[in-house]
């Protein structure tokens, strides 16, 4: 035994500002409880998804909404209007809320609700965390199911519970914990292509993903453990462009021909915006036009779309002690409601006319 008490703050946490409690996945659980119908929802949503990617069901999964959530009525006003459209067109699409929560960020930025809810820098994560979870259980409540990014390694624990569709971003599809933690998620998993647009990462994403993992995690009590998972076989690329676009029938063929020779099922979500728009979000319209014109045509390999929408058009500044306005994105520029609403009507259409065609 050492005769003396040694010193670990010579080495350790040398740069650490501070070290805050968090509170337990079981305890916000036991605080904000999911009811069981919202739970019923979720099931059934999750098995839809996996129906369309099995190929058991011909509707098109769409993923639309905010590109990030900043506002708990706001993103309650806009899932009152998609629950509207998703019930209009439940037929041909298969609707799921984009529910983002955390962002990646290139270099630095605001990272999300869930990591500074108050947007001012104060990382009131708990705060976020039971901010996140009400949200969810809002929208689940009117009837539609959720899809979120997985960016944080152990902020799933807290909600994906009510989480009925997953991303993995291009900035962490080559990461291993990222595709430990898909295959042990219970919902389906897209992995975006990398940003530099190579479908390649995301494709080993899905094999890596579908396969059984043992790491290190964090358990509903908040302690760390030793997680095995059995593999997640619901996972698909999203096409989100990269260096150029990848959205047209050139590339879903190419992107088809690597996941085949990877042994993988023939499918595509294609991300409507981000490289694919080149972040000009007007631009989701003719990706949308163009995709819907490749499914009506009989492309069977595109099963979901995702688009970046808000109540209203754009994109503004977060600047502290200046007012936000209503419903505009924070993060990327979306579509405003009203150039969402007729999107989705021809992705719908389109549906339809391949199903015409006998597709
Ligand atoms: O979806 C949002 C952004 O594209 C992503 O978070 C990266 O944002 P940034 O390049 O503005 O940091
Ligand atoms: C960050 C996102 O996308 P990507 O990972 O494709 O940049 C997103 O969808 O919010």
């Amino acid at each position: 035994m050492p005769s003396h008490t040694q010193d670990a703050t010579r080495t350790n946490d040398i740069r650490m500002r501070a070290v805050r409690p968090l509170l337990t996945p079981a305890l916000l659980q036991e605080w904000l409880p999911a009811p069981d119908a919202a739970l019923a929802l979720v099931e059934q949503s999750r098995a839809g998804i996996a129906r369309v990617l099995h190929g058991e069901d011909d509707r098109l999964i769409a993923v639309v909404g905010p590109c990030s959530i900043h506002d708990h009525a706001q993103a309650l006003e806009y899932a009152q209007r998609l629950k509207a459209e998703a019930d209009a067109l439940a037929g041909e699409l298969l609707m799921v809320m984009r529910v983002y929560f955390e962002k990646p960020r290139t270099t630095v930025g605001w990272k999300g609700y869930i990591n500074d809810p108050r947007m001012d820098g104060s990382y009131a994560i708990n705060d976020g965390l039971q901010m996140a979870r009400r949200l969810l259980l809002d929208v689940l409540a009117l009837g539609l199911p959720v899809g979120t990014e997985f960016l944080d390694l152990l902020s799933p624990q807290f909600i994906s519970d009510l989480v009925s569709w997953g991303a993995i971003g291009a900035r962490t599809t080559e990461s291993q914990s990222h595709r430990q933690l898909a295959s042990g998620l219970s919902c389906p998993v897209g992995f975006k292509n990398g940003t530099d647009g190579g479908v390649k990462v995301a494709a080993d994403a899905i094999v890596a993903a579908q396969a059984p993992h043992a790491f290190i995690g964090m358990t509903q009590m908040g302690q760390a453990a030793i997680f095995e998972t059995r593999g997640n076989p619901d996972c698909h690329v999203i096409l989100r462009g990269g260096k150029a676009p990848n959205y047209s029938a050139a590339d879903v063929q190419a992107a088809c021909q690597l996941l085949a020779q990877a042994g993988l099922r023939e499918q595509v979500m294609i991300d409507c915006s981000h490289a694919n728009s080149a972040k000009q979000h007007r631009r989701q319209i003719d990706v949308a036009a163009d995709v819907a014109a490749q499914i009506a045509a009989g492309e069977r390999r595109i099963t979901g779309v995702m688009i970046e929408s808000h109540l209203n058009e754009g994109r503004q500044d977060i600047t502290p002690g200046q007012p936000l306005q209503h419903g505009v994105s924070v993060t990327d520029a979306c579509l405003s409601w009203q150039q969402t609403a007729p999107v989705l009507r021809q992705l719908a259409e389109a549906v339809k006319a391949r199903r015409k065609r006998g597709a």
